[in-house]
């Protein structure tokens, strides 16, 4: 389309991708199902090809579904603001990482990158990065073994039942729901990193914060609109003003453990208590301020800005996280004999308990000479076995944790493939499009974690340009190795010591039913069945 209207102004010559034009006002909005808008996108993906457009309300969507495209433009500086949407990122005050533009992003992007770096698995094996896997490994180790006791006195006493309501929800009987026991693990794992301090479950403080996210992500699913229609802000106010109040009530008991850390310092400015985001960002704070207290790096690092930080933090590693768990969990259940492998080869290769130490063993596949033979004696093309790494990158790849990506905004009007994007535009790079695209993958409604392997005769994983689950270039996830490295610690030590299985009457889950979707992909709820294994 030669010659287009946007923001009020035309700018002759210069071409957009191509897309519908919806309608006034309202672009193409309801045609969107708010519940899976990236199968919306998908289909003008593939009606108009790897760069389209869409007007959602009055905004312009450009969907990207190419990573080489996407790893091409994401590293220029002009592709990597935020997209134009007031909530959530307007309404984070350009604080934080993920709402951050401009210096003030790039000063604290620099000082997270080099905290992950030091406390994840690329930081070598540092005497801080060993303390931290030590201090990661004991909450999961008291999820399992917790379980593991308390399994044994359940049947014997009625306290023991209320201690391990507070592990497990044990409320349906047998069976057993996993997913506060799991935000309960991985969100300790996270207050750990970021606070250097755990909360017990029952812990009052610490359950009205998890309300509030909860809340806080609910009141935003329903006043996302508003974003698109600007008008509709004021219809839902209500609901925006309540995130609002919960981002500040929040922001209270962060600010509490923020002055815990500060005791932690000597007079001399030494430190002395754990190591955790909130100690390195308050001793950058200090060195900033000691260098020049007027300073844009003395601005950047003030407490208001460590609060919306830490939220961040915790807000972008929970729910991927969790819901990518709690996917590989479903999709055991659902391959028993995917299961038995990955158990089968976790118990040969690895000790009592599993560390970080053991990534490398489990990311290639060792085939029993018998196993082997058996599978040329039956003529069979495929050996089964499959790798623990490769399951959990194909669970990734088909349950994408953010399906519709973190959208970018362009900074500036910039060129894309011969295209013009303009300055303010929201560019959508759409994972779900991308991970289903026959182009890219060996038929993709397949599951199948062979495909990560270099070939079939070296069965050691590969890294596979296509498969972008935190994004590409110069705002790429920030919390990858530590995501990752929560992933596999949580799911090794817990398939060593259990098997799970769906209850009977929940077996024919259909794992291509619609999941629920707000802003992350989460399996509709189900619960699951857990047998010790013997150690
Ligand atoms: C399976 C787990 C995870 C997935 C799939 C995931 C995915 C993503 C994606 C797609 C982005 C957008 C990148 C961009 O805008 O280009 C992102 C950004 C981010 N992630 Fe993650 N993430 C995961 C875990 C984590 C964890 C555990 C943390 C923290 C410990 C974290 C912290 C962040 C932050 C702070 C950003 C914003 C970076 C910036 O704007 O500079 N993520 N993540």
């Amino acid at each position: 389309m030669k010659g287009f209207t946007f923001g009020g102004r035309i700018l002759e010559g210069q071409t957009l991708p191509p897309g519908p034009m919806g309608y006034p006002i309202v672009g193409s909005l309801f045609h969107v199902d708010p519940q899976k808008p990236f199968d919306f996108f998908q289909a003008l993906a593939l009606e108009h090809g790897k760069i389209c457009k869409v007007y959602m309300g009055c905004k312009l969507f450009i969907i990207v579904t190419d990573p080489a495209i996407l790893r091409k433009y994401f590293a220029k500086p002009d592709f990597c603001g935020r997209a134009p949407l007031d909530i959530p990122f307007k309404m984070m005050e350009g604080c934080g990482l993920i709402a951050a533009e401009g210096e003030h992003w790039a000063i604290q992007r620099q000082f997270t990158a080099k905290f992950m770096k030091e406390v994840g698995m690329r930081g070598g094996n540092t005497h801080d990065r060993k303390l931290m896997e030590d201090r990661l490994l004991n909450t999961v180790l008291s999820f399992v073994e917790g379980k593991i006791l308390l399994n044994v006195w359940i049947t014997r006493t009625e306290a023991a039942r209320s201690i391990l309501t507070f592990v497990l929800d044990l409320s349906e009987g047998e069976h057993v729901s996993l997913d506060t026991p799991l935000q309960q693990t991985i969100g300790n794992m996270l207050n750990d990193i970021i606070f250097g301090q755990q909360y017990p479950p029952d812990d009052p403080k610490w359950q009205r914060i998890q309300f509030l996210r909860e809340n806080g992500v609910k009141q935003l699913k329903m006043a996302q609109a508003s974003n698109l229609i600007p008008i509709l802000s004021f219809i839902f106010r209500g609901k925006l003003s309540e995130f609002a109040q919960g981002i500040r009530e929040t922001h209270v008991e962060y600010q509490r453990v923020i002055d815990v850390r500060k005791r932690d310092f000597d007079a001399s400015g030494e430190y002395h208590g754990p190591k955790c985001l909130v100690a390195d960002f308050l001793q950058a704070q200090r060195e900033a301020r000691i260098r020049d207290p007027q300073s844009i790096e003395s601005q950047s690092f003030s407490d208001k800005q460590l609060c919306y930080l830490a939220g961040d933090i915790f807000g972008a590693g929970i729910d991927t996280t969790v819901n990518t768990i709690q996917w590989c969990i479903l999709y055991l259940c659902k391959r028993q004999s995917i299961q038995e492998d990955i158990y089968q080869d976790i118990q040969t290769r690895c000790g009592p308990i599993i560390t970080l130490q053991d990534k490398h063993q489990l990311a290639y596949i060792q085939v029993s000479k018998l196993k082997m033979n058996a599978c040329l004696f039956k003529n069979q093309a495929s050996i089964r076995c499959v790798s623990y790494q490769a399951f959990i990158f194909e669970v990734m790849r088909m349950k994408p944790a953010v399906p519709m990506g973190v959208p970018h905004g362009t900074t500036q009007t910039v060129e894309m493939e011969g295209y013009t994007i303009p300055k303010g535009a929201t560019i959508i790079p759409l994972q779900w499009a991308i991970n289903g695209d026959e182009e890219f993958w060996d038929v993709p409604t397949d599951f199948d974690p062979k495909r990560f392997f270099i070939s079939r005769d070296k069965k050691e994983l590969q890294p596979n340009e296509n498969f972008i689950p935190f994004q590409v270039g110069k705002r790429r996830c920030v919390g990858e190795e530590f995501g990752l490295d929560m992933i596999f610690l949580f799911l090794a030590n817990f398939l060593q010591r259990f098997h799970v299985q769906l209850p009977p009457d929940d077996d024919n889950y259909d794992l291509n039913c619609y999941p629920d979707f707000a802003f992350t992909l989460h399996p509709l709820p189900y619960f699951v069945r857990l047998t010790a294994r013997r150690p």
